[in-house]
């Protein structure tokens, strides 16, 4: 096919949608055109309708879905109304945003074979293509392996090395590396942004984390309730930061950190900025300053060394896996202790959720011990913890069964025969700002607001453990906070796998990072981040604020503490025409 530079491969016409058994359409009159090779990266708060478009890209809305479509969409040149699905998928490949609805083979080869082999490639040519995608996406060496062994990340990377092995004209992902390690995010996008540039592979990208994804992206479009709100290009976008606090979207550290300090700039990197802040202009531009760091945001000091207090959980030199004769966790020592939150990090398939899943006697030993509440959980099983333990799962899908999210939330203390079963549901579900979802059917709502369903059906008993795998992912900044302030103020004990080292910095009050199953650093946030090889090894960097904080020679690990403490060496910055901390 050829087309010129600038030639449309997306038209979306006053796009209506509702999904059957919905009063209230989901996409609301959307407009959006799409030009060859571009790349947009879709935004917007959770349950706004991001996914939804997406679906309507590839034709699953409404070949698949049914419910009332009206409106036009055209994928170069072809309404999709009018065409089939087989046709419009050779198009437009989707990676899903959940990868188990979207893996169905059971080892990573055939799985990321099926597209080329519906293409009817020759089978040497089908090799050819599985190998260059698995290399693409770091997962060579998982070729043969079972898609059911895989940990999260790992399986992200396969649902793309799936779509890259097709190379369709439009690459539509849905949160693709909302469960990858920060080192392997950059390194597949980067790998995305190339084949976007070489082959003019037309990107559309549905993230939360636009202070990882931006820098990346050509256009950044905003949706808000079925409706596009904003669209701008990337280098831009920022400039109009009352949009992304309003929404209450997450914008990089060194936009925010210019913003407070009045700097008319917007740059992605701690690179970018340096030069913003040491030039003579900087205190010109501080003139005004825009916004105060919000308090709540402020890094508090970690609290966890309760020596006194007995471990609530204990850990002899645990080791654990799925087979006899390969350990995933190898020697691990550890104790955590009442109203700790312990943030546990590394790279994709270091060993995290198989930690978690010992910590609730899902896993058992192969050797050493592990006690929680002082109970070995060798003769236990995770029912002997019910009601003591609470779990988050890293596919939330997994423990919805139940009608609605009220009933989600009501299954626990029924189970228990808990007394004030309404109003436990009522807080967890209120505490999680899905009370006015509480009828809606689980499956039926969008992944942010069944993560949260997860969450308000594990607070709901109250547990004195609660573990949560990746709480993060899919979530908008305002839920985030919402759900790691909760946990905060009730004092709860916590450990969550996260690969988020901000949230991580402002929420736990210890870090522990894992490598290749082992504990390779324990302590708390502001002396892990210190150590540049420990993080190599995470797969994490710094947060750019400490990067400038470094540059500055500032010990400052928020924008807050950054902001108070240029303030106190320049007091001028202070009053009338300075900054107004
Ligand atoms: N299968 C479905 N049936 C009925 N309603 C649905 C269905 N899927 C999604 N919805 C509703 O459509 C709205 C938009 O959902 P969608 O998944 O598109 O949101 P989103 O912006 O992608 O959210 P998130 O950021 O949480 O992934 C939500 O209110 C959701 O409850
Ligand atoms: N059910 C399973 N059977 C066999 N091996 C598994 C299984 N689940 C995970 N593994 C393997 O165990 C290792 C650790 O997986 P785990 O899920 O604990 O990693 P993780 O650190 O949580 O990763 P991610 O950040 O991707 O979620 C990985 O190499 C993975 O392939």
């Amino acid at each position: 096919m050829t087309k010129n530079k600038s030639s449309t491969v997306v038209e979306i016409k006053n796009l209506w949608y509702t999904y059957p058994g919905r009063l209230e359409p989901t996409l609301k009159g959307v407009n959006l055109k799409i030009k060859e090779g571009e790349f947009i990266l879709l935004t917007g708060p959770t349950g706004c309708g991001k996914s939804t478009l997406l679906k309507t890209l590839n034709g699953i809305i409404p070949h698949e879905s049914g419910g009332v479509f009206s409106g036009s969409i055209k994928i170069s040149g072809i309404e999709t109304g009018n065409s089939n699905q087989m046709e419009l998928s050779r198009r437009v490949g989707l990676v899903f945003q959940n990868p188990d609805d979207q893996i169905f083979s059971t080892t990573v080869e055939d799985e990321v074979a099926f597209g080329p082999e519906n293409l009817c490639l020759e089978r040497e040519e089908i090799d050819k293509k599985i190998g260059e995608a698995l290399r693409m996406v770091g997962m060579s060496g998982h070729r043969l392996n079972s898609t059911n062994a895989l940990s999260g990340g790992q399986k992200q990377r396969v649902c793309i090395a799936s779509m890259l092995a097709m190379m369709p004209e439009i690459l539509a992902m849905d949160e693709p590396v909302s469960q990858m390690d920060p080192l392997g995010t950059r390194e597949i996008l980067n790998t995305v942004r190339e084949l976007n540039r070489k082959m003019k592979i037309t990107i559309m990208l549905v993230e939360h984390r636009l202070h990882e994804l931006a820098p990346f992206a050509d256009r950044v479009v905003i949706m808000e309730s079925g409706k596009i709100i904003f669209d701008q290009p990337a280098s831009k976008a920022f400039d109009h930061l009352e949009i992304f606090h309003r929404l209450g979207l997450r914008v990089p550290e060194p936009v925010e950190l210019c913003h407070t300090l009045g700097i008319k700039a917007s740059p992605f990197s701690a690179e970018e900025t340096f030069p913003l802040l040491t030039t003579g202009g900087f205190k010109e531009k501080t003139r005004r300053y825009l916004t105060r760091p919000d308090p709540e945001r402020k890094m508090e000091l970690p609290e966890y060394s309760l020596e006194d207090t007995e471990p609530l959980i204990s850990i002899r030199d645990l080791w654990s896996g799925y087979e006899k004769n390969r350990m995933v966790l190898k020697s691990i020592n550890l104790e955590i202790r009442r109203g700790e939150r312990v943030a546990v990090m590394g790279t994709n398939g270091s060993g995290k959720s198989t930690l978690l899943l010992n910590l609730a006697a899902m896993l058992k030993p192969y050797k050493g011990s592990v006690k929680v509440f002082g109970e070995d959980t060798k003769s236990k099983t995770p029912y002997s913890f019910a009601g003591r333990i609470g779990f988050v799962f890293q596919n939330p899908d997994l423990m919805l069964f139940c009608d609605s999210a009220e009933e989600e939330a009501k299954f626990g203390p029924l189970q228990l025969k808990f007394e004030n079963i309404e109003e436990r549901a009522r807080i967890s579900l209120e505490a999680m700002s899905i009370l006015n979802l509480k009828q809606d059917l689980p499956q039926s709502l969008s992944r942010g607001q069944r993560l949260r369903t997860a969450v308000a059906s594990v607070i709901s008993i109250d547990p004195e453990l609660i573990l949560l795998d990746e709480p993060t992912t899919g979530q908008d900044r305002v839920n985030i906070e919402q759900m790691m302030d909760y946990f905060k103020n009730k004092g709860s004990t916590l450990v969550f796998c996260t690969h988020d080292i901000e949230i991580a910095m402002l929420y736990s009050t210890r870090i522990l990072v894992m490598n290749e199953g082992r504990i390779i650093a324990d302590g708390k946030g502001r002396d892990v981040i210190k150590n540049i090889d420990v993080l190599r090894k995470a797969s994490l960097t710094q947060p750019p604020v400490v990067e400038i904080a470094n540059y500055l020679g500032i010990d400052a690990f928020s924008i807050t503490e950054l902001v108070e403490t240029l303030i106190r060496r320049n007091p001028e910055m202070r009053g009338a025409e300075g900054i107004k901390c």
